[in-house]
């Protein structure tokens, strides 16, 4: 077995006048084993820089004194200090040696008179004067009082005795070799225990060395007993100069004294140090349910900023997917397409609100996809919503979220919307011309604030959000007719975005088709070149309108694919399948895509549609090749259009 290592002897410091000196070092003897013991005959302010070297030295660890000395070094050393104090004992001894020399006795004692010594005058039968002094100059005043009173034998401290044999008199020191042990005893204890307070210390240290947050402890006095590595940054001091210190003198900005007064402990308030934005905790360290001490703890606000950023980004990542297009991914050639594209790119890298404008199926969602990539968001969240396919209440939880118990039915917890998730990312608001002037407002106060307060709640909570919106709808008459707040649409229109229907750039439609076609052959797993797929079709293609822009030409190339894939080769029995899948290629060029609709699509050819799909709106959209939200904005229309 490991003997434990033998206990460091303990040094102690001794400090007074020759007097009470002499007496101590007989005591002395007796902790040979345990203390090495130093005397130093000073007193009063010479005896606290004597005290003060020794201590920053950290050549003593606790100090012995009796009196105004020890009265001195306790207020001026943060060391322990062990006081020799005077017993009722000690004062009948010296009484009854001083009644040998004289039946009129002074006292002069350090602090306070001593009550009870009015009983002790009648058994003892002598004439007793009591004075009690605080500094050198009360003891002398006293002194020379009573001398000239006749006094001619004095009790008292070191510096009474030494009076009194300079002035020819008799002195008797008040303390016995019994008090004179027993102040030894404290400090042996005292520092005992302050070893046991550096060694745990030392290991709070140690804790809080592995720890990222700047971190101070003090003791229940306010004093400096452990920090870290980052705190040391913090204040631009050493451990070494701090330790000890008093941490209201250190930085008082980071004081402990009002939590360890009030016993109220703080969280998260914001504090600014050297420019720097700092949550601050302030918390009480506690042993067996006793307050010992405080500790504060600094997080670098910057850093937090970052982990909410990173927390939500990854708690959204794994409910929705990003953006996932490029601009190089995007299909098209055509000099209006490009145009588009180079606008796109140039505004991606201002960081500022784009509203996109465009038919339905021209590509805006791809395009707010490939701006957030293209920007210095790439990395962050991007969120979409289509306001027109999400009903009004529910498009104002989505968007602002909730706290708990905002309306019944809500959930625990309360709910993150969309403005607070694409913090720090990109929030795509398609077909923005189809939200409710009530959420437009409060989107405005968002825009306008940079802060979020859910619905039922009353905290704003900051964010930053790039807005791209998007509509196919002209929102200068929406404006008009008060369907659009006005200062919303300003606010909107920074950075316009127009992109060009499919029917402005027919030199894109080829090479769309030959991607779609190509790759829904592929998924298939039908190996017939697109190309000579398509060869056939070319001058149709051309020709028709596209009402429904890229998403109408995408869908039109699934249905080519699957139906050449059913019969694996190319044959006219295909391409006459196809006249009855795909009429719209088909039609004469008078008819094509003529039909009238914000999106070009008919009532009727909705309807007939949704009848062929068993009233799937999905199913219609996508036969239709309008987006489902236009589907149900042309059906609503159609609502308010019916008689009755
Ligand atoms: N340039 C392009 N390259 C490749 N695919 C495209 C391109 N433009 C559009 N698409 C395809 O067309 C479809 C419609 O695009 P998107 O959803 O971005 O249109 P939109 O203008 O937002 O439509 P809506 O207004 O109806 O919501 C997408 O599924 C996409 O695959």
């Amino acid at each position: 077995m490991m003997a434990s290592p033998p206990l460091r002897k303990i040094r102690l410091c001794f400090l007074s006048y020759a007097n009470l000196s002499r007496m101590a070092m007989e005591v002395a003897a007796e902790f040979e084993a345990v203390a090495e013991i130093e005397f130093v005959d000073r007193a009063f302010d010479d005896a606290v820089a004597q005290a003060r070297e020794r201590e920053q030295a950290k050549a003593v660890d606790a100090f012995v004194s009796a009196g105004s000395n020890a009265a001195l070094l306790k207020a001026a050393l943060g060391a322990p200090v062990a006081t020799i104090k005077v017993t009722g004992y000690d004062i009948l001894v010296a009484l009854r040696a001083a009644r040998q020399l004289d039946r009129r006795v002074a006292i002069i004692t350090y602090g306070d008179t001593i009550a009870e010594l009015d009983a002790a005058r009648a058994l003892l039968d002598i004439e007793i004067a009591q004075r009690a002094y605080r500094t050198l100059q009360d003891a002398r005043i006293a002194f020379d009082e009573l001398v000239a009173q006749g006094f001619r034998v004095f009790i008292g401290s070191s510096i009474v005795v030494e009076l009194a044999e300079a002035a020819g008199l008799r002195g008797i020191l008040a303390y016995s070799p019994a008090s004179v042990r027993q102040g030894f005893q404290d400090a042996v204890e005292l520092a005992r225990a302050a070893q046991r307070d550096a060694a745990r210390y030392d290991q709070l240290n140690g804790v809080l060395h592995n720890l990222q947050e700047a971190v101070l402890a003090v003791d229940v006095n306010g004093v400096v007993i452990a920090l870290n590595t980052p705190m040391e940054r913090v204040l631009g001091q050493l451990r070494a100069t701090v330790m000890g210190q008093r941490l209201d003198e250190v930085h008082p900005l980071l004081s402990l004294t009002d939590t360890l007064a009030s016993r109220a402990e703080e969280r998260q308030r914001v504090t600014q140090i050297d420019r720097r934005e700092w949550l601050v905790n302030r918390t009480l360290m506690r042993e067996r349910g006793e307050v010992v001490g405080a500790m504060v703890t600094l997080y670098d606000a910057t850093t937090i900023e970052q982990a909410d950023t990173a927390l939500r980004t990854q708690r959204r990542s794994r409910q929705h997917p990003s953006a996932r297009w490029h601009f190089d991914q995007l299909q098209g050639d055509s000099v209006a397409f490009e145009r588009a594209r180079a606008s796109a790119r140039r505004f991606a890298t201002s960081g500022k609100t784009i509203l996109i404008t465009g038919e339905s199926g021209t590509g805006k969602e791809l395009f707010a996809q490939a701006v957030h990539n293209a920007s210095a968001r790439s990395d962050r969240p991007f969120l979409a919503i289509n306001c027109a396919a999400v009903p009004e209440t529910l498009l104002e939880s989505e968007l602002f979220g909730y706290e708990e118990g905002a309306f019944s039915g809500s959930r625990k917890g309360g709910k993150v919307g969309l403005l607070e998730a694409a913090h720090t990312g990109t929030l795509f608001l398609d077909e923005i011309g189809d939200m409710p002037v009530l959420l437009q407002t409060r989107l405005l106060r968002v825009l306008q604030e940079r802060e979020v307060v859910r619905v039922g709640g009353v905290m704003p909570v900051p964010v930053d959000v790039r807005v791209i919106a998007a509509t196919n709808q002209p929102l200068d008459e929406l404006v008009q007719s008060r369907r659009f707040r006005a200062d919303l649409y300003y606010r909107l229109n920074i950075l316009r975005l127009r992109l060009p229907p499919l029917r402005d750039r027919a030199a894109d439609v080829q090479a769309l088709a030959h991607a779609f076609v190509a790759r829904s052959l592929r998924e298939l797993g039908c190996r017939i070149p697109a190309q000579e797929l398509l060869a056939p079709l070319a001058a149709r293609l051309q020709a028709y309108r596209w009402p429904g822009n890229v998403r109408e030409l995408e869908n039109v190339c699934e249905r080519m694919a699957v139906v050449f894939a059913d019969r694996k080769q190319l044959s006219a029995a295909g391409y006459e399948d196809l006249a009855a899948d795909c009429p719209e290629l088909f039609v004469t060029a008078e008819g094509a895509g003529t039909a009238p609709g914000s999106a070009g699509v008919s009532a009727q050819a909705i309807a007939d549609a949704l009848a062929a799909c068993n009233g799937s709106r999905a199913e219609a959209a996508r036969r239709l090749g309008i987006s489902r939200s236009t589907l149900w904005r042309r059906l609503k229309e159609g609502e308010a259009q019916a008689p009755g």
